[in-house]
């Protein structure tokens, strides 16, 4: 085990905010990500220009929070930072409509590497190349800068042309709200491998297969929907939060005896560490050779067959009807979170 944490967590006071003052960023894209960079980034003093498509759902919503939006074609060509905020496959196209407007010392910077890292996107050699990568979903990087706090956050340097590369991305970072909470440095492929296995194996995949299973197995045993939701999908959160704020003992520490015993000898009955360490280097091994990228372009050259059945039978999936039964019945968040959680779903 490690002596003593070696990675330097960089805070606001490391942070010089000259660096992306003086710039004029461009935003490709105003979803999850790009509302809450192009938000916050604007609050925090820097000149934004929001970049969408012409026939934009998008479009009003960004003129309406007061942002200056164009085509993306033309905020990176008046840009200097130009921050690719557009789902993954879509943004080699995207690259090609704005690669002209890239200028010498011009900075192209991403959210996550998965374009830089499997060569779907080649800069030219005399920009920088970057990443500030909140580890968080976009609309929580919006919410907490708006609370005075901020979610960590990652940055990476691909191609540093100008000398200030990683100067520039913490300045960003802090403009985001990032360097409140701690931000440290990276490569893209480390944040590419680990964000990807991450979300398939753990935060996205796996979990919530164990949640789905959990309450099927209470269902077909003959219990309510009602308590099986509540059991195995609602406290969720709960218990994480707990672990988020003190770790695995912040949580044991908080629940019963009981349910730490019985999840400290039980838990291995439903990950097997064989069976599960298997399937997690699966699915390692599939990020790291490439296959996993190579499946998802080619799912989304192809118009999404796969994609398309499984969200429906996810969105078909008994538990979302007794969930959103469940959210309308009872008031278990403030009313400032239910609001902006319908912005979310309306933003879907
Ligand atoms: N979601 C998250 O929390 C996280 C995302 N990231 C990374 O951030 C980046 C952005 O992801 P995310 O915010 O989820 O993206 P979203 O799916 O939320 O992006 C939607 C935005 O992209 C625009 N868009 C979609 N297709 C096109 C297109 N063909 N041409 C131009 N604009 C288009 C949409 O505009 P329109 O209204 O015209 O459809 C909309 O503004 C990705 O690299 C992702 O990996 C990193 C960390 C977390
Ligand atoms: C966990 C999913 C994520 O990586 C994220 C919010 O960090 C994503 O790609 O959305
Ligand atoms: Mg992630
Ligand atoms: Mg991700």
């Amino acid at each position: 085990m490690a002596d003593e944490f070696t990675t330097t967590v960089y805070r606001d006071e490391d942070a010089d905010s000259s660096y992306i003052e003086s710039e004029t960023v461009a935003v490709l894209g105003y979803g999850s990500q790009g509302h809450a960079h192009a938000l916050n980034l604007h609050e925090s003093g820097v000149d934004v220009i929001v970049g969408l498509r012409e026939n934009s759902s998008s479009w009003d919503e960004a003129e309406d929070a007061g942002l200056r939006v164009e085509t993306p074609d033309v905020a990176a060509a008046e840009a200097d930072v130009v921050k690719m905020l557009v789902p993954d496959t879509v943004q080699p196209a995207v690259y090609e409509a704005i690669e002209d407007g890239l200028d010498a010392g011009d900075t192209l910077q991403f959210a996550h590497g998965f374009n830089i890292h499997y060569g779907q996107i080649r800069p030219p050699e005399d920009v920088d190349v970057t990443m500030v990568a909140p580890k968080s979903p976009g609309h929580l990087v919006r919410r907490t800068y708006e609370r005075g706090e901020g979610v960590p956050g990652l940055i990476a340097v691909y191609q540093d042309a100008t000398g200030d590369a990683k100067e520039r991305s913490l300045a960003y970072a802090q403009a985001i709200g990032c360097t409140r909470a701690g931000v440290v440095e990276t490569t893209f492929q480390e944040e590419v491998e680990t964000d990807l296995f991450g979300e398939q194996a753990v935060l996205c995949g796996g979990v919530t297969e164990l949640m789905k299973m959990g309450y099927e197995t209470l269902v077909d045993a003959g219990y309510s929907p009602e308590m099986a939701y509540f059991e195995c999908m609602n406290e969720m959160k709960l218990i994480v939060d707990l672990i988020y704020e003190g770790g695995l003992m912040g949580m044991w520490n908080s629940v019963s005896d009981t349910a730490e015993y019985g999840g400290l000898t039980r838990g291995e009955y439903v990950v097997d560490e064989e069976y599960a360490r298997e399937g997690m280097e699966q699915v390692l091994d599939e990020v790291q050779d490439g296959e996993f990228a190579r499946e998802w372009i080619s799912e989304n050259q192809t118009n999404r067959p796969s994609y398309k059945q499984l969200r429906a039978a996810e969105e078909d999936h008994e538990i979302e009807d007794v969930g959103g039964r469940l959210r309308d019945l009872f008031a278990w968040e403030a009313q400032e979170d239910a609001d902006e959680k319908e912005q979310v779903q309306a933003d879907d």
